[in-house]
């Protein structure tokens, strides 16, 4: 089982989506984030792969779902967060764009189809998770 965490970041009462530009699903939108490393909460690794990805450290992390899902012969366990940013990311560094939206229309872009159960959750909770991220 491989532990991935991914994060829903909340801004001025939009979500931010990012296209992968890399490996088998180039071309995807995802949350962004990644694999867990040996030793390392999930907080902790999802604190990093945003350094790394977005380049903003990112605060207010709860928890909001989490999946199962089989992708390429593994199985992935998928814990998803909300969280929030003083600054924004600028220029994707790993990802060809970020989009910002709203979780209904999450699925108007070529979002992970693994992912519905998180953005189920996300639209459930939207109304209570916008007045918190302001
Ligand atoms: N980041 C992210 N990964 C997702 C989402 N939905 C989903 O099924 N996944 C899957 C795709 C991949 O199989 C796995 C994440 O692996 P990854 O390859 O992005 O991890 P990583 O950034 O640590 O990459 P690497 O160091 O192994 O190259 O989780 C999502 O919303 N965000």
């Amino acid at each position: 089982m491989i532990e991935v965490v991914c994060g829903a970041l909340i801004h001025d009462k939009k979500v931010m989506i990012a296209q992968r530009n890399y490996g088998s699903a180039k071309g995807k939108f995802e949350f962004p984030g990644g694999k867990v490393e040996s030793g390392e909460t999930l907080e902790e690794a999802l604190i990093r792969e945003w350094k790394e990805e977005c380049g903003i450290i990112i605060e207010n992390i709860q928890f909001l779902e989490e999946s199962i899902d089989h992708q390429d012969g593994n199985t992935i366990h998928l814990t998803c967060f909300v969280c929030s940013s003083k600054k924004i990311p600028d220029k994707p560094k790993v990802h060809s764009q970020f989009i910002w939206t709203t979780p209904e229309h999450i699925y108007d872009h070529n979002f992970f189809e693994s992912d519905k159960i998180l953005v189920e959750k996300l639209k459930e909770k939207w109304p209570c998770l916008i007045e918190q991220m302001k």
